[in-house]
């Protein structure tokens, strides 16, 4: 379970420049739950992932994992428990080492522990194990460099081998958007099945609305450092795109009536 409590952000504090990234945001994730947020430009969902992971500070409120405090913890001491996947497929993974390398040094990176054995068969029997969650036949090339994979194989890679030590906490940030569309799909679809069969609390931020629509519990949209709409349940089934993009045009209304 994530807790996001009154957290509050101003960068350039006072200065004629002053920003207002996050407002007392407020926002609780169950365990096992699924959150997409979404949210026009500067609207504070960066900020949010940052503030999370531990690389942005907070000027006030409070960040808890299953109820632990994590506000005053830096990110390597919150990595155990918080795996992040970023919008650059060449980010996650070593480009000239092959898929089982990739998943020892992931492994090695989670354990903290030395490897003695190395690629066993064991090992590698795990490894296949978990690249068939992804449904993309990675387990049948666990001796391919990455640099021969396809950008959509190398992001779900990434994404597998963030979570192979059950973080507490998975956060997705944007990571279909340097993406084509139809790879896109594909990794989302990816994301889906490794999420369901490993039981991840997820948040991912996209803009890609119809990934919204389709896939999470629950849709949180953030404007000016806040929560501004939350659906769920039910009505998350029925939603549109043009529904969910109609909140940003009332927003963008209102905020142009209001100037
Ligand atoms: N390092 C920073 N220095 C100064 N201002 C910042 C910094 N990071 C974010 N901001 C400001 O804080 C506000 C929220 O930005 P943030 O990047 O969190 O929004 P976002 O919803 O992720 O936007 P985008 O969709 O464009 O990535 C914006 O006004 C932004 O300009």
């Amino acid at each position: 379970m994530l807790e996001i409590r009154t957290a509050r952000k101003v960068f350039y504090r006072g200065q004629p420049d002053e920003k207002i990234a996050l407002d007392g945001l407020d926002l609780t994730l169950n365990t096992g739950e699924f959150g997409v947020v979404i949210g026009s430009n500067g609207a504070g969902k960066s900020s949010m992932l940052n503030a999370v992971s531990g690389s942005l500070a907070l000027d006030s409120g409070q960040i808890l994992i299953n109820g632990d405090d994590m506000t005053g913890l830096p990110v390597h001491k919150r990595a155990k428990r918080i795996a992040r996947v970023f919008q650059d497929p060449m980010l996650g993974t070593a480009a000239s080492m092959t898929v089982a390398e990739n998943m020892l040094l992931a492994e090695l990176r989670n354990s903290r522990r030395t490897l003695r054995h190395g690629l066993n068969a064991k090992r590698l029997a795990d490894y296949r194990e978990r690249l068939a969650i992804l449904g993309l036949g990675l387990e049948d090339r666990l001796n391919t460099r990455v640099d021969l994979l396809s950008g959509g194989q190398r992001q779900s890679l990434s994404l597998i081998m963030a979570v192979g030590g059950s973080p507490d906490l998975l956060l997705l940030d944007e990571h279909t958007a340097a993406l084509d569309p139809r790879t896109a799909d594909i990794v989302m679809q990816a994301t889906v099945r490794a999420v369901e069969a490993l039981k991840l609390t997820t948040l991912m931020v996209t803009h890609n609305m119809q990934h919204a629509v389709d896939f999470g519990h629950r849709v949180i949209m953030l404007n000016a450092g806040r929560v501004h709409l939350e659906i769920g349940g039910e009505e998350k089934t029925d939603v549109t795109v043009s529904d969910l993009i109609g909140h940003f045009a009332t927003k963008t209304d209102s905020m142009l009536l209001a100037s």
